[in-house]
């Protein structure tokens, strides 16, 4: 196992940041930390990297994190702000001369996207590719593990994607990831495994195909409608109840199950303005197991 994580637990006075969090990471896994905001992921992140102590056992590459030889770790912590005026090619290259070996910094710029940007100021990089000339700090010293907290918090949809690409060709080469994340699209396409934190608790530990056949819930129709009471006697009427905690009016639904829906609705006259049928995601284990909202990306942090 790459990770080892055992009873952890860390408080901060009267504040239980984590409770008895076990779990393993084993080699070339990418592995998602989900959780709101307070749950204790940057907290977990100190604890496996030695930057806080923790009860419990806590081991690194079999070592304890303070004893876990510096080369073989890349850590972008959640605040991280460079320099202004050092360009991207700098920042990557003083970050280089912190290690006896490592690789070239041309080609992690490369890797990170940013060769067209090599010679701009920090400063003057868009969100994305300043979070990317960052992770490049991380990957200087060709890492076998990485650690990322919230790597792409404010970043712009594109340049998400092009951030999980770059990990998953890491991931692909067999450098294991441990990410936090708020985004549950994110944990979705990237984990192999995601861990759930709720109040310092480890509550849900799983494969996201895992998780959401455990706690996903069925699959439903959401019905967009003005008059969300009048949609919402329509469906009781044919005997279907409405579920809590959705946007619109949603009604646990199979395929099958949509025509007799429309057609209560049309029934009743209802003017609704839109039907969407999906499937639960790891949004809605987020949800039922924490009991609230995904933060959208402004109420990250
Ligand atoms: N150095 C500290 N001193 C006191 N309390 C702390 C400290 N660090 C964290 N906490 C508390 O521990 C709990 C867990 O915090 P942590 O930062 O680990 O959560 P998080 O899941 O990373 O949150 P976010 O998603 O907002 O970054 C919170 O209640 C926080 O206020």
């Amino acid at each position: 196992m790459v990770v080892n994580a055992e009873n952890v637990s860390r408080r901060y006075g009267e504040t239980v940041a984590l409770s008895d969090v076990s779990f393993s990471v084993p080699e070339g896994e990418i592995f998602a930390i989900i959780g709101p905001n307070g749950a204790g992921k940057t907290t977990l992140i100190r604890a496996l990297t030695g930057t806080t102590d923790a009860e419990g056992d806590v081991s690194v590459f079999g070592r304890p994190p303070r004893a876990v030889a510096r080369r073989r770790l890349g850590l972008l912590p959640q605040e991280f702000t460079p320099a202004d005026r050092l360009t991207a090619r700098e920042l990557v290259t003083y970050y280089a001369g912190l290690y006896d070996e490592t690789r070239d910094p041309d080609a992690v710029i490369e890797d990170v996207g940013l060769t067209d940007s090599a010679g701009t100021f920090y400063e003057d990089l868009s969100g994305g590719q300043k979070r990317r000339a960052c992770v490049g700090t991380a990957l200087v010293n060709e890492p076998d593990l990485l650690i990322l907290d919230e790597p792409t918090t404010g970043i712009d949809p594109t340049g998400r994607r092009e951030l999980w690409r770059l990990i998953e060709g890491l991931s692909d080469d067999g450098t294991t990831v441990l990410l936090t994340t708020h985004y549950m699209d994110e944990a979705e396409t990237l984990a192999d495994r995601v861990g759930l934190l709720a109040d310092g608790k480890l509550v849900a530990l799983g494969s996201p195909e895992e998780l959401i056949a455990r706690h996903g819930g069925e699959s439903r129709l959401v019905i967009e409608v003005d008059d969300e009471g009048r949609a919402e006697t329509a469906i009781a009427a044919a005997g279907y109840e409405r579920l809590p905690g959705e946007r619109g009016v949603a009604v646990p639904a199979g395929p099958k199950e949509i025509p007799p829906i429309v057609e209560a609705l049309e029934a009743d006259g209802v003017d609704y303005e839109g039907l969407v049928w999906r499937q639960p995601s790891l949004e809605d284990v987020y949800v039922t197991l924490t009991g609230s909202d995904v933060p959208t990306a402004e109420g990250a942090t």
